[in-house]
């Protein structure tokens, strides 16, 4: 478990603070509009930046404490990811593999086959897609089998299976390890976490799991049709409509956010994840 007291931390203009949060072991979904203070945390946590104010505590061992010990059990993978251009494949994780004193390299070999990177072992890193130099990234952050993995949108740049396959992954091996990952798409996330972090301003908005973050909303899912000259009037001046499809004969599928049915006969259906994050938004807003 990971536990933060009294987290203060100022970024130029920007201020994050964290009264009492425990995170416990397995996956942890970090999400937040842009400028909530995901990657200040994810660095923070990775200890990348050190607390000024507060403390984090890593299964009860402190930065101030056992910083050398903490930091061989933390894997991290930053938002940007600079990796060395011009090194392969092979080279780089080895490489990286020795910093962190590493003397056996089987460890290289199934990662590199488990991120499906067998076949550019050889090939530079320059040379490599936004994808495939992420899947890099991800498994040098791996190398030595960290107990707390810490991602930074770690599916930017990547095709649907490539997500896949991180997800997949990263799902085994949250066993009995505590991952925190920033990410945007929820739903597709919602087989493989175990609780959801918002950050919301600076602060833990909300923390829970993934039951608790889809109930005890304030507001409804509606999905109805409307005409086109509705949905016109509509969108200029309301700010609940989560999403919005042309349909057929000049009508349009709309998914909204409401206490009451927004239209005679419209349905209410189950917030999905990404439902819930814009409902929590929303409530915020007003
Ligand atoms: N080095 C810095 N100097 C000044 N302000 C900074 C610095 N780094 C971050 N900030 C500010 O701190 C705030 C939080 O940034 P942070 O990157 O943690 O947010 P985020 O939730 O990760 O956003 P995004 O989803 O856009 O990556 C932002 O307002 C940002 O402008």
């Amino acid at each position: 478990m990971i536990a933060i007291d009294n987290l203060e931390q100022q970024v130029g203009e920007f201020s994050l603070r964290i009264h009492e949060l425990r995170i416990s072991r397995g996956i942890t979904l970090l999400v937040g509009a842009n400028g909530a203070g995901k990657s200040t945390l994810l660095e923070l946590l990775a200890t990348v930046r050190l607390p000024r104010r507060g403390s984090i505590q890593y299964d009860g061992r402190s930065v101030q404490n056992d910083l050398p010990l903490l930091r061989s059990q933390i894997g991290y993978v930053p938002s940007d990811i600079e990796l060395y251009e011009d090194m392969t494949v092979y080279k780089l994780l080895k490489y990286l593999g020795e910093l962190k004193g590493m003397y056996h390299f089987e460890r290289i070999e199934s990662l590199l086959t488990d991120f499906r990177l067998t076949p550019y072992r050889d090939v530079r890193i320059k040379r490599l897609s936004g994808g495939e130099q992420r899947r890099v990234a991800i498994a040098q952050s791996l190398l030595a089998s960290p107990q707390f993995l810490f991602l930074d949108e770690p599916l930017n740049g990547m095709d649907s299976a490539e997500r896949k396959l991180i997800i997949a992954y990263l799902n085994k091996y949250a066993e009995g390890r505590t991952i925190v990952t920033a990410i945007h798409e929820l739903d597709e996330w919602e087989a493989a976490g175990d609780r959801v972090l918002w950050m919301d301003q600076g602060q833990a908005g909300f923390y829970g799991n993934m039951h608790q973050w889809k109930a005890d909303l304030p507001y409804k899912v509606w999905v109805g049709q409307i005409t086109r000259e509705q949905f016109q009037l509509y969108f200029d001046t309301d700010r609940n409509m989560i999403e919005f499809r042309e349909a057929e004969g000049g009508k349009m599928d709309l998914r909204i956010v409401s206490k009451e049915p927004p239209f005679h006969g419209w349905k209410a259906v189950p917030p999905t994840m990404e439902d819930a994050y814009f409902i929590r938004k929303f409530t915020r807003s007003k």
